[in-house]
């Protein structure tokens, strides 16, 4: 599980690392694993040209020190200076090691440093960075992204927020990016993970003084320990029964989406309650499933004893007698997904007596929008939601004191009082519609097998990124496909779990 910490907490850690270490020594050990990386990035070090792009903070003392390391190596290393001042003992280390620097003009548009160049080290802003990119700085991030060389940054892509991976105008876009002592948030969260490429941490020291993290993204392994695995003594009903309410006489293919969802995911059986023209669609596709053709306010099988978790929403409507089906839903015991249909009827509340029984449940929740649902349930920008994901999943988990997965170009889950979860197999394979169906199905059948609503998230949403990767070779899918594809992610996972 890779753990990541905001600028704050790492900064409070820096000052009590600092007092018990000498003078300069986390810069050396910063610059030491940046140089490395460089090493690794550069076909050899001996002649090679380097052009360090440097910024008037420790940012750019970084670059300078590691640019001072390759230059002794032999490289050839240029440093443009984007501000008026550099860090003085770096500009020293670089010029003692034979190293050349000088001063990137306002205005000026030409970088042939950068295109003539072997690597190019983005030492601009770190977690010093405030706001957008000034001039000069915004002309050489986007000179660097342009040229055909590789890029390295320290510590964070500069032009992206550490803290929530939101970018604002000009930023770096880099091949990989060396960061020092915990990960950044933003490194994992697009936009800012899009623009971070192959993240590599350098260890500084700083783990002691660390505390819990604000953000994790789990791994295979730690995916793989968490998914259920049925054994000898498994029978369907222990294994977990499912509700699905999902489709609707114009939309049955979410029905059969969702429904395929848990099946191909792993769950002991489906019951699916819906009008009969829906219903034998997904018994036309799904024999598996049970079909249940009563009335679903009326229906006895939401006892916790007869299902283990329900999924509604996907395609399901809007209309009065579908809010009244997600009230009897959400004054059950058992615990309860809530997608698409369902979260537009939760909008529609306003904050009235749906989110009254969202607060007030004690089974687990999971609400699982989109940016634009996500948006219209708080009342918010859906720019907004997805430059700043983090915090808005994050606010609606706080509102409505549940689980929230957010569903995107980095998939993220929310839950309150608990580390932020961002997802490391997203692609943009998913945008297709009925996506975000079979996901609804997969989250509910982890949730049915008796996982809790945070983890099922997460392993539902590493799961879906997953299955849209084997599914065709990275071809273009469609949610049928990860139909197909769900169970090789599961058999991918069983494989790399810790033995
Ligand atoms: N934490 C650790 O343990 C360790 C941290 N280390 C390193 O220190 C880095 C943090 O250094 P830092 O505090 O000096 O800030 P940094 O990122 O260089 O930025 C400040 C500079 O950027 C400027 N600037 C700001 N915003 C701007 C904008 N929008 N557009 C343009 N310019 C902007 C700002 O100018 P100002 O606004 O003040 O005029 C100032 O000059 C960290 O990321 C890591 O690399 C390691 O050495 C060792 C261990
Ligand atoms: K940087």
């Amino acid at each position: 599980m890779f753990s990541a910490h905001t600028v704050s907490v790492v900064r409070e850690a820096e000052y009590a690392l600092m007092a018990r270490v000498p003078d300069g020594a986390l810069m050396r050990r910063a610059a030491a694993g940046l140089a490395a990386e460089c090493v690794r990035l550069l076909p050899r070090v001996y002649g090679s040209r380097v052009v360090l792009l440097v910024g008037g903070g420790d940012n750019g003392g970084d670059a300078l020190y590691a640019g001072a390391l390759l230059a002794a190596r032999g490289a050839a290393v240029r440093a443009l200076l984007a501000g008026g001042s550099a860090h003085e003992g770096g500009v020293g280390a670089l010029r003692s090691a034979g190293g050349r620097v000088r001063k990137f003009a306002d205005g000026e548009a030409d970088g042939a440093e950068m295109f003539d160049a072997d690597l190019i080290v983005d030492g601009l802003v770190g977690i010093g960075g405030r706001g957008g990119l000034r001039e000069p700085h915004a002309a050489l991030a986007v000179l660097a992204s342009n040229a055909p060389v590789p890029v390295v940054a320290v510590d964070v892509p500069s032009g992206v927020d550490a803290d929530t991976g939101e970018v604002v105008g000009a930023a770096v876009r880099a091949d990989a990016t060396v960061t020092f002592g915990t990960h950044k948030p933003g490194l994992f969260v697009d936009p800012g993970a899009e623009r971070a490429g192959r993240v590599r941490l350098a260890d500084i020291g700083l783990g002691p003084e660390l505390p819990g993290p604000g953000l994790v993204c789990p791994q295979a392994v730690d995916i793989a320990s968490l998914l259920p695995t049925p054994g000898a003594e498994s029978d369907k009903y222990r294994r977990g029964v499912l509700a699905v309410r999902a489709g609707s006489d114009p939309y049955r293919g979410a029905a059969v989406l969702c429904v395929g969802g848990a099946l191909r995911t792993g769950v002991g059986m489906v019951r699916f309650g819906g009008g009969k023209g829906v219903a034998d669609q997904v018994i036309g596709r799904w024999p598996e499933a049970v079909a249940d053709f009563r009335d679903p306010q009326s229906s006895t099988d939401l006892s916790p004893g007869r299902v283990a978790a329900a999924v509604i929403g996907p395609g399901r409507g809007t209309h009065p007698a579908n809010a009244d089906e997600l009230r009897a839903l959400l004054d059950s015991d058992v615990p309860v997904l809530v997608d698409a249909d369902g979260l537009t009827l939760l909008t529609g509340d306003g904050g009235g007596p749906l989110a009254g029984l969202l607060r007030e449940r004690t089974a687990h929740t999971l609400l699982t929008p989109h940016a634009g649902e996500l948006a219209r349930l708080l009342d918010a920008d859906r720019a907004d939601v997805e430059a700043r994901r983090l915090e808005h999943a994050a606010r609606a988990a706080d509102r409505f004191r549940c689980t929230v997965l957010l569903k995107g170009s980095t998939t993220v889950v929310a839950h309150p009082g608990a580390p932020a979860v961002a997802n490391p197999t997203g692609t943009p394979l998913l945008a297709t519609a009925g996506s975000g169906d079979v996901l609804a199905g997969s989250v509910g059948a982890l949730l049915a097998s008796g996982l809790p609503a945070r983890e099922a998230a997460m392993c539902g949403a590493y799961l879906h990124g997953r299955a849209a990767s084997l599914a065709r070779g990275g071809a273009p899918i469609s949610a049928s496909d990860l139909l197909d594809a769900l169970p090789l992610a599961v058999a991918e996972l069983s494989r790399s779990r810790r033995v």
